[in-house]
């Protein structure tokens, strides 16, 4: 798991290590450097490099790769954006330094001289729009096409929430230092950041921020019982499909099936029981009839729900009065069994404050922006631009664990902490693809995992299948079928690592 912290996060790190551990700022920043000299050396053509520095701390850094490379006996060029005046202590020993060895420094730059072009005008302190000078050298450095590695962060990205400060410089890759920062980890900033590493500089400690799992936490996932039986790996009931919308019930139940879970019974409308039985007989099925009556229905739902392990209900279900029953059965027979609340399901809960306040920890939500900006009663906006604010305005009237599904999934566990999913790609918005997701929660689900592991757990795994499908079938023709097919091979895949 890493950890992803905002400007502000990263700014309290760097002055902890300098001042409660006493390692000198100039440590860390050569540190730092020789991460961008090593990056330098093993990915760009230089040729010949131009440094361009603003007159901060990222600057500085910028000025100690110019010293770096000049010494290395790479010819480079140091243009200063910034000013004198505003020099911080740090870049004023750094720009004599850079002077003392003789590096050649430039008051204009002509672009076409230069291979490679290393990005230090501004780091985490980034604190308003570019403008003036700084907003025309970007825009030159974009149209030049030289490649651009970003020292920490493409200049004009905010650090904490990845949005375009005016402008910014698009790098080819960003060597980013101590803790990846949520703005190269969101969009758009993650496009204007390249591909990205995280590089050790000497700075530790972080606690606060935003966690992402990543390979390491191939660990999470439930280790398989050899004298288990079908009854051990989990019951999961997907109430699931209406009429005309067989495909959601049969995706969602696949996945929990693929995501090792024992059993899977199916609880739909009778029109789609011969469909779903021929494309997928390992699953049971249920039915009812859109003419029963309330109380025939509660006692269907009722009697299935004794059976599960854990519920998931809503995609492909539809608003209709039949699943408004539905969704308030499930909610008040819970018996604190976990429930995946998805798609139609979330709709009708917008609806029902009365059903929201019946949900705990043990229930996990499911909603894409639309959803949740229902939910939340706010605009997708808002969703995108303030994020966890409205996923903890939510949690007073709804206690539950809550997975925010978009490009970068967010995923608030009920204790209150944050992950960001990293994995997944632009294929994944293809129908079929959250019933994959609501399918792979439950299967979790039903193998013991606790919401708050089953939740961001899901999500990455969902995503690396995604992204297993994107290489097989390409990002623009896969399809939810796909999906299921990636998670198949990435949980062979790591049940082989494990
Ligand atoms: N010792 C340290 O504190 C370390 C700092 N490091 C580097 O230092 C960076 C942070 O340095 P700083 O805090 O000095 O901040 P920055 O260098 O990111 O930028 C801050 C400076 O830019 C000005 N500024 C901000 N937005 C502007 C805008 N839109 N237009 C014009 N001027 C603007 C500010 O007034 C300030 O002078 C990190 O990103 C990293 O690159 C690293 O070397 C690691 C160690
Ligand atoms: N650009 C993208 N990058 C990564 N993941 C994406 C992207 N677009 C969509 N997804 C993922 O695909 C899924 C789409 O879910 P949803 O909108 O509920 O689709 P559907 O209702 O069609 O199944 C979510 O898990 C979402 O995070
Ligand atoms: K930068």
């Amino acid at each position: 798991m890493q950890i992803l912290v905002t400007g502000k996060q990263m700014k309290q790190l760097d002055q902890s290590t300098i001042k409660q551990m006493g390692i000198p700022s100039l440590v860390l920043m050569e540190r730092a450097a020789m991460a961008v000299f090593d990056c330098l050396k093993q990915h760009f053509p230089l040729k010949k490099t131009l440094v361009v520095c603003g007159s901060g701390n990222n600057g500085a850094d910028g000025v100690a790769v110019a010293r770096l490379l000049h010494l290395a006996g790479y010819p480079v060029d140091l243009y200063l954006a910034g000013n004198h005046t505003s020099f911080t202590e740090e870049m004023h020993i750094q720009w004599q330094a850079a002077k003392n060895y003789q590096v050649s420094i430039v008051n204009n730059c002509r672009f076409s001289e230069y291979t490679t072009i290393v990005d230090a005008l501004f780091g985490v302190g980034l604190s308003r729009e570019l403008s003036g000078k700084y907003q025309a050298l970007a825009e030159k450095i974009n149209a030049s096409g030289i490649p651009v590695l970003a020292v920490d962060i493409p200049s004009g990205i905010h650090a904490g929430t990845g949005q375009v400060m005016g402008t910014a410089i698009r790098a080819t890759e960003t060597v980013t230092f101590a803790y990846r920062k949520l703005g190269i980890s969101l969009y758009p900033g993650s496009v204007y950041a390249g591909h990205i590493q995280v590089k050790d500089v000497g700075i530790y400690g972080a606690s606060e921020g935003v966690f992402s799992l990543d390979n390491k936490d191939v660990s999470w996932l439930p280790a398989r019982d050899p004298a288990g039986n079908k009854g051990t790996f989990g019951k999961i009931l997907l109430i699931a499909g209406s009429r005309n919308m067989s495909g959601a019930a049969y995706f969602s139940s696949k996945a929990a099936l693929l995501s090792g879970a024992g059993m899977v019974r199916i609880l739909t409308d009778e029109s789609n029981r011969i469909i779903l039985q021929q494309q997928f007989p390992e699953a049971m099925l249920s039915v009812y009839e859109p003419s029963m009556t309330p109380d025939e229905l509660s006692e269907i739902v009722r009697k299935a729900m004794d059976w599960a392990d854990v519920v998931a209900v809503g995609p492909g279900l539809s608003t209709s009065k039949t699943a408004e029953n539905l969704l308030q059965t499930v909610l008040t027979f819970r018996q604190s069994k976990p429930i995946v609340i998805d798609a139609d399901a979330l709709n009708l809960l917008a609806k029902r404050k009365d059903l929201q306040a019946q949900c705990d920890a043990a229930c996990i939500l499911t909603p894409h922006l639309g959803e949740m900006s229902r939910l939340a009663e706010c605009t997708i906006s808002d969703l995108k631009v303030h994020p966890q604010k409205f996923m903890d305005v939510f949690y007073n009237n709804c206690s539950c664990t809550l997975i925010m599904k978009d490009a970068r999934t967010w995923i608030r566990t009920a204790d209150g902490s944050f992950f960001l999913n990293l994995t997944g790609n632009d294929g994944m918005a293809t129908a079929g693809s959250g019933d994959v997701l609501c399918g792979v929660v439950a299967g979790l689900l039903g193998q013991g995992m606790n919401p708050s592991k089953a939740a961001p757990f899901a999500v990455w795994l969902h995503g690396l299948a995604g992204d297993q499908a994107a290489s097989a079938k390409g990002a623009r023709s896969m399809k939810a079928t796909d999906i299921l097919s990636g998670l198949e091979a990435q949980l062979q895949k790591m049940d082989s690592q494990n």
